[in-house]
């Protein structure tokens, strides 16, 4: 009998997507690498590497890049790895080749902007015959293309689908987790991203290592109460998409959100590098849905102060430490 999941598609050919091709070769699948580049696309092919996004790295023999959507038509499950705002356009042109029940696993971190949907829902709204999933967690795109161990979790509505993508696409250096609860997941990797941004500012402002754990342990609890408002479960945000990525992101200035707050606290002004970073992008609309909510996340409407240009980094900080002190919750 032919596995399940023998023939994995990869929609969007970046740092991740890359990443995830490599792994999901070494999981022992079959995987086509879409890219909306021709030209890139006829650079990897030749020289069997990804050096606009994914340098140093080499694609697996298992890879094979196309610049036709339709290839990913026969895949048994597809992985969604553009960024989140360009995650509705992409699943919509995947609805004219996805066969009807093929599992379309979001892996980008954010909230749709103009609409406040979370991803699985963009998914579900613009490509309703898939069956949406999604993988989050610590996991930079390096990490995996180099091999090194990283675990992350797959959710899906249905565990038992959730289980055996996570069988398909593990290995021992890529562990996949699996989990049911898809809000949960989702929720923690476009929240922390927002957060890191708050960390990279601490740390470019030189605040001290005690000031960054106190913004990962309040960021921490903005998320968690942001989690619970929409139905996250409490083991799930203290998990590896939630707790896990936040620590990660929070931590170094490989990650580009940190990087991003790195450069805003130095005075630097935003990123010159042009470098996707999802927390730039998120932090309006997560805000947005708190305030509807009344969900108090003071840190991550700093950053969208300081983003919106309505405050400096000075008043930003200002404002937070200026806080009534109340109970820790
Ligand atoms: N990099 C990482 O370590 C990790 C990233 N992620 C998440 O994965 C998502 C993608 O990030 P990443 O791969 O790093 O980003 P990159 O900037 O490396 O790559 C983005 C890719 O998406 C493509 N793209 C952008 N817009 C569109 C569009 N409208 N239609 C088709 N393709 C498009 C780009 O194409 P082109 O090259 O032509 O511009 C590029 O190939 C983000 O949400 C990120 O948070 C999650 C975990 C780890
Ligand atoms: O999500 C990531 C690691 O888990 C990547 O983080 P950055 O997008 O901040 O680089």
């Amino acid at each position: 009998m032919p596995a399940r999941f023998a023939t994995i598609g990869v929609a969007g050919a970046g740092a991740w997507g890359t990443a995830l091709a490599n792994a999901a070769a070494r999981a022992g699948r079959s995987v086509v690498l879409w890219g909306r580049d021709p030209q890139a696309i006829q650079a990897m092919r030749r020289s069997r590497a990804n050096e606009a996004h994914l340098p140093g790295v080499e694609l697996a023999a298992a890879v094979a890049p196309t610049a036709d959507l339709a290839d990913l038509g026969d895949c048994d499950a597809v992985l969604l790895v553009v960024p989140a705002q360009a995650s509705r356009e992409v699943a919509g042109a995947l609805t004219h080749h996805l066969r009807e029940g093929t599992p379309l696993v979001t892996c980008a971190k954010g909230i749709e902007r103009g609409t406040e949907l979370f991803m699985t829902q963009v998914l579900a709204q613009a490509c309703p015959h898939a069956v949406p999933a999604i993988l989050s967690g610590p996991s930079f795109a390096a990490d995996v293309a180099a091999g090194l161990p990283t675990a992350v979790t797959l959710a899906a509505r249905d565990a038992g689908l959730a289980e055996a993508l996570a069988a398909a696409l593990g290995s021992s250096s890529f562990r996949l987790y699996h989990s049911d609860d898809v809000r949960g997941v989702e929720i923690g990797g476009a929240a922390k991203n927002v957060l890191a941004i708050a960390a990279g500012i601490v740390g470019g402002r030189r605040l001290g290592a005690s000031a960054g754990a106190a913004l990962v342990a309040r960021g921490f609890a903005e998320l968690m109460r942001f989690g619970k408002a929409f139905g996250a479960r409490a083991e799930t945000l203290t998990g590896l998409s939630g707790l896990g990525d936040l620590i990660l992101t929070c931590s170094t200035p490989q990650s580009r959100n940190y990087s991003l707050g790195l450069s805003l606290g130095r005075g630097e002004g935003l990123h010159p590098s042009g470098q996707l970073a999802e927390g730039a992008l998120t932090a309006g609309v997560l805000v947005a849905m708190a305030g509807e909510r009344g969900i108090d996340m003071p840190i991550a409407a700093a950053v969208e102060a300081v983003l919106a240009g309505r405050s400096d980094i000075e008043q930003a900080i200002g404002s937070l430490l200026a806080r009534p002190q109340k109970a820790e919750a």
